[in-house]
């Protein structure tokens, strides 16, 4: 049975997860829940996914949330098809443990931040009416800093864990082309040459512009 993905277009997590599907050439169905009409707080989805949030997958019976670990369990499960390396093989013990440092580099240096500024300035003005503009400009202040050290990284190796596109890059893609909208050039900014390198060829994959707009069923590839 196709794997089926429970989400809602404009969240960034369930994105995180739809662009490593298409990566890996998965196919799969998607199902929209719905956030504005609190659809996600309904107790079939929460048997599903205890939080109440999305996304969450259904393959073959086996449920799995949290964007990453989906992210993860996918490029594992379909490692010969699609996109190679997304994830190092589990034999490989220090290709993983570099893949396990950009993880938490990404969630404790990146995503705290972006996600921050994008829920405080995007998020609030498209569904809440008004953004706290104050706070999302704290938030960038706050990112700021940890991309000049992303730069010191991406001079030395050309992704996040090395020198092979993995998955914690294609996650920096969902919150990071939304920065644009609060006015900022964060990520493409000819200060950081190697954090630009980095992102605009990130930015120009095939599976992130196939989902960017818009996240649909996939029957095959
Ligand atoms: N750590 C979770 C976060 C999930 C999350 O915050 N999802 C958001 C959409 S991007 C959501 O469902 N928000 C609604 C809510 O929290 O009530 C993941 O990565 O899957």
């Amino acid at each position: 049975m196709v794997l089926t993905l429970y989400g809602f277009p404009f969240s960034t997590c369930t994105k995180r997860v739809a662009v490593v599907l298409h990566e890996k050439k998965v196919p799969f169905k998607y199902v929209n829940i719905d956030l504005a009409t609190g659809e996600h707080k309904k107790p079939e989805v929460l048997e599903k996914q205890p939080f109440g949030q999305v996304p969450y997958i259904e393959d073959d019976g086996f449920v799995l949330y949290e964007s990453r670990a989906i992210a993860r369990y996918i490029a594992t499960k379909y490692a010969g098809q699609g996109t190679a390396g997304l994830v190092p093989p589990p034999t490989d013990i220090q290709a993983s443990a570099k893949l396990d440092q950009a993880l938490s580099i990404e969630v404790a240096n990146y995503d705290v931040y972006a996600a921050k500024a994008i829920y405080e300035g995007v998020i609030k003005k498209k569904f809440y009416g008004a953004a706290d503009e104050a706070a999302a400009k704290a938030a960038i202040d706050s990112l700021s800093p940890k991309l000049d050290v992303y730069e010191k990284i991406l001079l030395k190796q050309k992704y996040l864990a090395g020198d092979e596109l993995t998955i914690v890059d294609l996650f920096h893609l969902p919150t990071g082309t939304l920065l644009p909208f609060l006015g900022l050039d964060t990520l493409d900014n000819a200060a950081m040459p190697n954090v630009a390198r980095w992102w605009t060829e990130l930015q120009e994959r095939q599976a992130w512009l196939a989902i960017k707009d818009d996240i649909a069923s996939v029957e095959t590839y």
